[in-house]
């Protein structure tokens, strides 16, 4: 590692520091101009950025369809994130609130304050909208940010923080308060998550990979967002139109997202019904089905799957698919080879409906519901940091309380402790 990248990462780390001291006095109004300014800014967004994005996505030829679909920075992909950014301007600011206040019978009162968490850095894949979707959280929670996305965006990465900070400047707060990480030597990571003196929590957003050398080398208090091998479920008693159309969203709206399911469990009451039925959906969008011996039997095409399949996030047109015999076997196998990001029960059985949401030991658990809405936006946070899979301060779709938590607030009039 060279000694200039050090250096460099120094330098992002001190101006980070300093603003986020500012950040946290930030006045609301301040706050709210600078999501405004950023929202304008995107829908006036012109030729330097989509040169950038098209820079981009010449250089990712390589990039399976999913993987390009999400580096692209197209018209409605910019209208989205704006919109973000003027939802997150129209929400309360978390910032300052003082809760649970409570008189004790020493005579001082003791509550909550909710306050930001200083200063994060973040490491995520290669879509550009998660840069304005982090920046704008970062802003109204009062934080700074340090961000890294993956290589392939680098250059669209540029131009959105080009506008992330003059939007701070704009609304007279430090542009420093949002930096990209400019380089995509992965050397940078390793001083990102190693400098508690200017960083406060590390958040990444990545594979096994990412979270490997994490695991190793991290300084700084982690927030992960890691894969998603996410189930549906097909119970025992269930409406099947429902859940055709549920289970086929599931999985095929969209590949790459971590929320897609990649496993799909059917109760055997139900697999003679069911299966042929998805299984048509399936073939029709060229869905590669990878079955246990009982799915096999009932789904012509369907590859045997492995016992890698069952713990395998495939991002792609794949799924496997495992035929099982009651509740607590879905259940099991779940918490077994799932990832603890999201799955759903698709049944009209109420309590196995409940037990499905009490024992399935994921940060989102569905009834009746696509998994692909584990997401900030659908949630009504506005935007997302991401999904966290930690079970301790953040759980799921992270908005801006995720990036914020409490210190406690002592009221007296001169109260001494005897
Ligand atoms: N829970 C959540 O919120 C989310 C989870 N994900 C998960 O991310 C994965 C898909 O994204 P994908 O792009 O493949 O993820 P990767 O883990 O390959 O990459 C994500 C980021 O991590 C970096 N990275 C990966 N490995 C290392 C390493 N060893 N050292 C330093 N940096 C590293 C990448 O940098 P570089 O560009 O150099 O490769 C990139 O910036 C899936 O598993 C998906 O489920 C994705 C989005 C959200
Ligand atoms: N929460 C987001 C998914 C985030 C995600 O997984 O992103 P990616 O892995 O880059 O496709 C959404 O549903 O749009």
């Amino acid at each position: 590692m060279s000694a200039d990248l050090a250096a460099y990462m120094d330098d992002l780390g001190r101006a980070a520091r300093a603003a986020a001291t500012q950040m946290a006095a930030a006045s609301t109004a301040a706050k709210n101009a600078a999501l405004l300014a950023l929202a304008r800014r995107l829908r006036e967004a012109g030729p330097a950025l989509a040169e950038a994005n098209a820079r981009d996505l010449s250089r990712a030829a390589e990039l399976s369809g999913p993987l390009r679909d999400r580096l692209k920075l197209d018209a409605k992909t910019l209208a989205t994130v704006a919109e973000g950014c003027e939802q997150i301007a129209a929400m309360p600011d978390p910032i300052g609130e003082i809760t649970g206040v409570k008189r004790r019978p020493t005579g001082i009162s003791v509550g909550q304050m909710r306050v930001p968490l200083g200063v994060f850095g973040m490491i995520y894949e290669s879509r550009p909208n998660v840069t304005i979707e982090a920046a704008s959280l970062a802003i109204k929670s009062g934080n700074a940010c340090i961000l890294r996305g993956g290589s392939e965006a680098l250059h669209s990465n540029l131009a959105l923080a080009e506008l992330v900070a003059a939007s701070l400047a704009e609304a007279g707060l430090p542009p420093a308060a949002v930096q990209l990480v400019n380089t995509t030597d992965r050397a940078a990571v390793g001083l990102l998550i190693s400098r508690p003196q200017w960083v406060d929590v590390i958040i990444p957003r990545g594979g096994k990979g990412l979270i490997e050398r994490i695991a190793s080398e991290a300084r700084v208090p982690v927030i992960k967002h890691l894969d998603g091998n996410c189930h549906s479920y097909v119970d025992e008693a269930v409406d099947l139109d429902l859940a055709v159309k549920v289970v086929d969203n599931a999985k095929t709206q969209k590949y790459s997202p971590c929320n897609a399911t990649e496993s799909l469990l059917v109760h055997a009451a139900q697999a003679r019904a069911f299966l042929p039925r998805i299984a048509e959906v399936f073939r029709a969008k060229g869905v590669e089905m990878r079955g246990c011996p009982r799915t096999l039997a009932l789904v012509p095409g369907a590859v045997a799957a492995t016992e890698e399949d069952w713990s395998t996030e495939y991002l792609a047109p794949i799924i496997s698919i495992k035929v099982v015999d009651s509740l607590d076997e879905a259940i099991a196998h779940i918490n077994r080879y799932g990832s603890h990001h999201t799955d759903a029960i698709l049944t009209t059985n109420h309590p196995n409906a409940m037990r499905f949401l009490r024992e399935v030991d994921s940060a989102s658990v569905m009834v009746n519901a696509s998994t692909r809405f584990a997401d900030g936006f659908e949630y009504g946070l506005g935007a997302e940091i991401g999904i966290s899979t930690d079970k301790f301060h953040a759980r799921g779709p992270v908005g801006l309380e995720g990036l914020t938590s409490m210190k406690w607030v002592v009221l007296g009039q001169g109260e001494v402790r005897t």
